[in-house]
């Protein structure tokens, strides 16, 4: 288990350093478990992220190692961003997260929130709120109470995360939980978890492997203001979880 006794923020989050990716798929797979089944007091609310280390994770969720064991009727998987794209499309974090995991395990389909990809994209973001609002018995977050149990988060070599793009309009995103972003220097338009939804939660982790995500890391963590990640905060805590190259080790 990783120690988790320190950090709120980018900055001071707690880092781990492991091998390589396989060993952090490996890491989170044990450790959400361990998380998913000491929650008793009503659902696990997991955010779940795209990207390649994630697919991985996912993989070793629907194992026979614990596939029997992760307490999937009692943990509501939402998404932390989705690329407005057709279900089907290749580039949905649904259909990895479905294709790799869930269509392998027996989940209630209630418990299993996409981000909805079709009409009105602001409208779209509207309807997700309103869903984890519903989960989270309120729409005004309260200190304390955090929405999500954990939040799974990426690193983008632009510092990007989740899809807090640079320089857009959602990076100054106070009250929605769930916002639209139009990147510039990446394709698809986005929706997106905002900083305050991702701020209300119990762990923050983000899982980064290989030397490219050295340069960007390292900006973050030294705290510059012009990558979309430096932003990131927690009421609770915050862990990277990375192996030797990205750290530079
Ligand atoms: O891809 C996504 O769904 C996320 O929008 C994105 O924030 C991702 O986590 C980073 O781009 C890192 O991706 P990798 O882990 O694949 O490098």
């Amino acid at each position: 288990m990783h120690d988790m006794s320190t950090g709120h923020d980018v900055k001071t989050g707690t880092m781990v350093v492991l091998p390589d990716a396989e060993a952090i798929a490996q890491h989170m797979a044990k450790w959400l478990t361990g998380q998913a089944l000491a929650k008793k007091d009503g659902p696990f609310v997991l955010a779940l992220s795209g990207g390649s280390t994630p697919r991985r994770l996912y993989q070793i969720l629907a194992s026979a190692e614990y596939r029997d064991r992760f307490p999937w009727a009692n943990t509501q998987f939402f998404f932390g961003d989705e690329r407005f794209v057709p279900e089907a499309d290749a580039a949905s974090n649904y259909n990895m997260v479905e294709t790799e995991m869930l269509a392998h395990v027996t989940v209630p389909p209630a418990n299993v929130h996409p981000m909805p990809t079709s009409g009105d994209p602001t409208q779209a973001a509207a309807t997700y709120q309103a869903e984890l609002e519903k989960v989270y018995g309120g729409n005004v977050l309260q200190p304390g109470r955090p929405l999500f149990d954990v939040v799974m988060l990426g690193l983008g070599d632009n510092g990007h995360t989740a899809s807090l793009f640079p320089r857009q309009p959602v990076l100054r995103e106070k009250k929605l939980w769930v916002s639209t972003c139009v990147p510039d220097d990446a394709p698809h338009t986005r929706l997106t978890l905002t900083y305050p939804a991702i701020h209300s939660s119990r762990h923050v982790v983000f899982m980064l492997a290989g030397a490219g995500k050295r340069e960007a890391f390292a900006k973050v963590r030294a705290g510059d203001p012009a990558e979309p990640a430096s932003h990131i905060t927690t009421e609770g805590e915050l862990v990277w979880l990375m192996d030797k190259a990205a750290a530079g080790q």
